[in-house]
């Protein structure tokens, strides 16, 4: 991996499907979030559409783009963590167990939004991640999520 290849381009294609983060999702967000030193950061484009009050983004979606900047943290940062390489297997698969989000002020819909993301914790399978977001420079939102490796039966 180079520093500049997103997580989400090495998520096997079995979990490269999610709404937020999953390349082979055509009607998803798609977002791509990369290392800066021991930070990680997504850069998105709100559209139009992802209006809320005129001219200012929708709260669910900012609460996606922490979701799923904050799971493919988590799974980069156990990767890290044990010197491997994003595609070495087995892989390292992530679902939220908890997001939080405070929405600090409303968030441009017509800029740049930008996510960085900071380990809190790595303890077994469980990855805390905090997030602030911001758009134009000014911070609009925080986010703590709870990553929790997928087990086997997820969904049984
Ligand atoms: C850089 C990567 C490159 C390679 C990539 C490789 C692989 C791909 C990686 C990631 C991609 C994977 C998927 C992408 C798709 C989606 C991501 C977007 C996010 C989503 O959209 S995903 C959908 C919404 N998501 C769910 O559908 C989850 C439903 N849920 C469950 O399936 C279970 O609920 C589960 C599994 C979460 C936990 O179940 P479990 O039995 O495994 O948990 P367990 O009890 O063992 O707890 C273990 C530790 O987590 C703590 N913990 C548990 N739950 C907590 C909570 N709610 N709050 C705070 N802490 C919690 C415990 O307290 C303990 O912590 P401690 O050890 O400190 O006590």
């Amino acid at each position: 991996m180079t520093a500049m290849d997103a997580f989400q381009d090495h998520y096997p294609d079995n979990v490269a499907h999610c709404y937020g983060c999953g390349r082979l999702n055509p009607h998803g967000h798609q977002i791509k979030t990369i290392w800066d030193g021991d930070e990680t950061v997504t850069v998105y484009q709100p559209e139009p559409f992802h209006t809320s009050v005129p001219g200012f983004a929708y709260g669910g979606l900012i609460a996606s783009l922490i979701d799923c900047h904050s799971t493919g943290t988590a799974a980069a940062a156990m990767y890290r963590q044990e010197g491997r390489d994003m595609d070495s297997l087995p892989a390292f698969r992530f679902v939220t167990a908890s997001l939080h989000v405070d929405f600090l002020k409303p968030t441009p819909i017509d800029a740049p939004v930008e996510i960085r993301g900071r380990v809190q914790e790595i303890k077994g399978r469980k990855v805390v991640v905090r997030t602030e977001v911001r758009s134009g420079g000014v911070l609009t939102a925080r986010g703590e999520v709870v990553a929790v490796q997928m087990p086997e039966n997820f969904g049984a």
